[in-house]
């Protein structure tokens, strides 16, 4: 078994405070795989601590080194991806090729954008021609914590860290709990990478525990969160008193509309997108709106895909679809199926239980419901398991108020071979995101959503933004 106890602190791998240990679980085989420490109040006041004191020298240290050590950091992850992978497999469930591919992937794309933007950002930019000498000077926050979720590690983590480092910020990292591993990992090659002690610290926790007191502290100036609703609501009151800046990346519940000029493959890239990742994706499109002249061929078509999907333990490879990352999840997710067959939903595809032959991990059938309606639970709460819902509609103008009609708006979804639609309806959709016809977003798009998905930007030039503060300067001396 791993042990792993020690937390990262002002350079150096450090004992926690007082024991409290914590069991890693491998979703796959329900056995504990690891043992870390959970902090307490003083992990965390020495972090925070470190930050502050490292921040003055960093903040002044010249963009093109901090963009340097980046680049480095880039580097080593790049080296020891295979590491990682096996990690991210281990602790949250992602099938080994899939952690290689897409986990450890999505960590380096994120800082190839970081890097980009840094070196084509504005750090001191002119007001305008109307204003000569006013100057808009990008200075970083101060000391940022950064709180990440299990689902997509690397994905969370590198936007945070990376931007982070760019802007100048100091850093207090506290992974979940559920996928330390990756983060320890991360933690070393960050020290690799020669990033002065005190920048980037690391303390592992529970969310009531150093999440809680990451996010009242008073040295910190800056929440950067991702994770479930629930827990940036709490984030937000708690970083109230000290008026920090708080910026948040929560849940989703992606609608997926599906017009009867859609591509032929567009039904099954909407099943095989909301199942990857085992369905634990913030933007997975789980709402799949169909015209209805198409719908009943649509269902069909989704059932068949979704019976095509395999599953097994998260270290065989393959393409398949692993566990899900813990008990809790499973247990929700199993309850929300029994939700939708109680609710009048046609269960299509999957079911509750476990896949046939595997009565061990934390395994979900795929699952397909069709003729959910808007008012039903599975059309309203994220699931965050492979649970894909089949709503029919008319016309467009109803396809577009059903899928607005949710508290979240991360991502939509959009397929039509109508030129002319595809704008209204990017325009019409109230969410951080759409993608239209399958194509993904390119290097350095923003990521976060609107309404209860969050009010942050990540990648790219917005991800900077995110950990800097905006001083106007007026009276600029007139360039030589
Ligand atoms: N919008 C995005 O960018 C995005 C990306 C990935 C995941 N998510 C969301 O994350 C959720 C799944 O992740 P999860 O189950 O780990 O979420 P979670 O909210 O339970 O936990 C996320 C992190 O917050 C910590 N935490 C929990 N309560 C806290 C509190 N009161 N104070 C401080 N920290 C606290 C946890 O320890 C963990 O590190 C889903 O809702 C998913 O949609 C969003």
């Amino acid at each position: 078994m791993i042990e792993k106890k020690e937390f990262y602190i002002n350079g150096a791998w450090t004992a926690p405070a007082a024991a409290r240990d914590h069991e890693v679980i491998n979703p796959s085989n329900e056995e504990p795989c690891a043992v870390i420490s959970l902090g307490d109040q003083a992990d965390t006041d020495a972090a925070v601590a470190a930050a502050k004191r490292a921040f003055p020298a960093w903040a002044s240290t010249p963009v093109e080194d901090r963009i340097a050590k980046v680049e480095k950091l880039r580097d080593i992850y790049k080296r020891r991806g295979e590491e990682m992978a096996q990690a991210i497999s281990l602790e949250m469930g992602a099938p080994i090729d899939m952690a290689s591919t897409q986990q450890v992937g999505a960590g380096s794309w994120h800082m190839d954008a970081l890097i980009k933007a840094g070196r084509e950002f504005h750090w001191v930019a002119p007001l305008g021609d109307h204003a000569p000498n006013d100057r808009i000077v990008h200075e970083p926050i101060g000391v940022a914590a950064m709180i990440t979720p299990w689902n997509w590690p690397m994905n969370q983590i590198s936007l945070k860290v990376a931007a982070g480092l760019i802007a100048g910020c100091t850093m207090v990292l506290k992974p979940s709990e559920e996928s330390p591993l990756s983060a320890m990992l991360f933690a070393e090659m960050v020290d690799e990478a020669g990033i002065p002690a005190g920048v980037f610290n690391l303390v592992n926790g529970d969310g009531a525990g150093v999440g809680s007191q990451l996010t009242a502290h008073p040295d910190v100036d800056m929440v950067s969160f991702t994770g479930s609703s629930r827990a940036g609501k709490l984030i937000s009151k708690s970083a109230a008193d000290t008026l920090k800046r708080v910026s948040l990346e929560l849940g989703g519940k992606g609608a997926n509309l599906i017009f009867a000029d859609a591509d032929d493959k567009a039904v099954k890239r909407g099943v095989l997108h909301c199942m990857n990742n085992t369905g634990q994706s913030c933007n997975a499109p789980t709402r799949m709106m169909v015209e209805r002249s198409i719908y009943d061929k649509a269902v069909e078509t989704a059932a068949e895909v979704a019976q095509s999907v395999t599953v097994a333990a998260a270290d065989q490879s393959g393409n398949h679809m692993g566990p899900v990352v813990n008990k809790t999840q499973f247990d929700k997710i199993q309850d929300l199926i029994q939700t939708g067959i109680d609710e009048g939903a046609r269960l299509v595809a999957g079911g509750t239980g476990r896949p046939e032959g595997l009565n061990r991990g934390f395994f979900i059938k795929p699952t397909v419901f069709a003729d959910v309606t808007p008012d039903m639970t599975i059309a309203r709460e994220e699931i965050f398991g492979p649970v894909l819902s089949i709503m029919a509609f008319d016309n467009e103008e109803q396809a577009l108020e059903m899928a607005n009609d949710t508290v979240y708006g991360l991502t939509n979804y959009v397929q039509t071979q109508d030129p002319a639609r595809l704008k209204r309806a990017a325009l019409a959709l109230r969410s951080g995101m759409v993608e239209m016809n399958g194509k993904g977003r390119g290097l350095g798009s923003p990521f976060g959503g609107m309404k209860q998905s969050g009010n942050g930007r990540e990648g790219g030039k917005w991800g900077l933004e995110d950990f800097l503060e905006v001083k106007a300067v007026s009276g600029w001396p007139d360039e030589a």
